[in-house]
C-alpha cells in the first residue's frame, strides 16, 4: 500500500458550516492530502451524494478520501477507503469485499489497535489523545497511551482527538505516524 499522508483531516457537517465544500477546498489548499468524510446524521442518498462530490473534489487536488462506515458508498464513489468506527464491520470483511480499499479504523485503547492490526486494517486513529470537543465527557489518553499503541503496532498510529497545531511535535515524540483533526484543519 502506497505511504500516507501525514496530515489527515476529518470532516465534521457542523464545524465545516454551510458552506461545507467550500471549507473542504480551503482545508486542501493548506495542503492537506488525506481527508475523512463523515457523517452520523443524514440518509444514504444524502450521504452518497455527498461523497461523490467530494471524491471530485479531491481528486482535484490529488488526495485521498476516505468515508466513515459506509462501505458501499465508499465503492459506489471510488473512494480510496473506508473509515470503520470501533464497532463497525470487522475490517477483514471490508478487504474481502474490495481489496484494494484503504482501511483505517477508529481506536480508543491498545486492545483494539492491536484488533484492528490483526484484522488487516491499514492504520488506526487512536483517540481522544487530548481532550475534544467532539467528546468533551471522554477523559483523555494522553500522550503516554499514544506512546503504549505506537510501540506494540507495526501500522501506522494517527493522533486523534484535541490535537493541535502546538501538539503536533509531542504526538511525534510519542510515537504518532501523522495526525487526524477535524478542527486544527479549521482554524
Ligand atoms: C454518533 C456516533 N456514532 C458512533 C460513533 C463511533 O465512534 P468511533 O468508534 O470513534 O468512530 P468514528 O468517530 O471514527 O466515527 C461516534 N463517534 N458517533
Ligand atoms: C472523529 C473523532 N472521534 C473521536 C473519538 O475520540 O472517538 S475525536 C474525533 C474528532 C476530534 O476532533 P478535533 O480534532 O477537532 O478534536
Ligand atoms: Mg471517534
Amino acid at each position: 500500500m502506497m505511504e500516507l499522508p501525514r496530515l489527515y483531516a476529518i470532516t465534521d457537517p457542523k464545524a465545516y458550516g454551510e458552506d461545507f465544500f467550500g471549507t473542504l477546498k480551503k482545508v486542501l489548499e493548506r495542503g492537506v492530502r488525506m481527508i475523512q468524510l463523515r457523517e452520523k446524521e443524514i440518509s444514504a442518498r444524502e450521504y452518497y451524494q455527498k461523497a461523490l462530490k467530494a471524491r471530485q473534489i479531491t481528486r482535484e487536488y490529488s488526495a485521498l478520501l476516505l468515508i466513515n462506515e459506509r462501505v458501499d458508498i465508499a465503492i459506489a464513489v471510488e473512494a480510496d477507503g473506508v473509515h470503520l468506527p470501533e464497532n463497525s464491520l470487522p475490517p477483514s470483511v471490508v478487504k474481502k469485499l474490495k481489496k484494494d480499499l484503504i482501511v483505517g479504523y477508529s481506536a480508543h485503547n491498545l486492545e483494539s489497535a492491536i484488533y484492528a492490526q490483526q484484522e488487516g486494517a491499514d492504520f488506526v486513529t487512536l483517540s481522544p489523545i487530548f481532550r475534544t470537543e467532539s467528546h468533551p465527557e471522554v477523559e483523555p489518553l494522553g500522550p503516554g497511551a499514544l506512546k503504549e499503541v505506537s510501540q506494540r503496532l507495526s501500522i501506522p498510529v494517527f493522533a486523534l482527538g484535541g490535537v493541535t497545531w502546538d501538539r503536533i511535535k509531542l504526538c511525534y515524540k510519542n510515537g504518532a505516524y501523522g495526525v487526524a483533526s477535524i478542527r486544527m484543519f479549521l482554524s
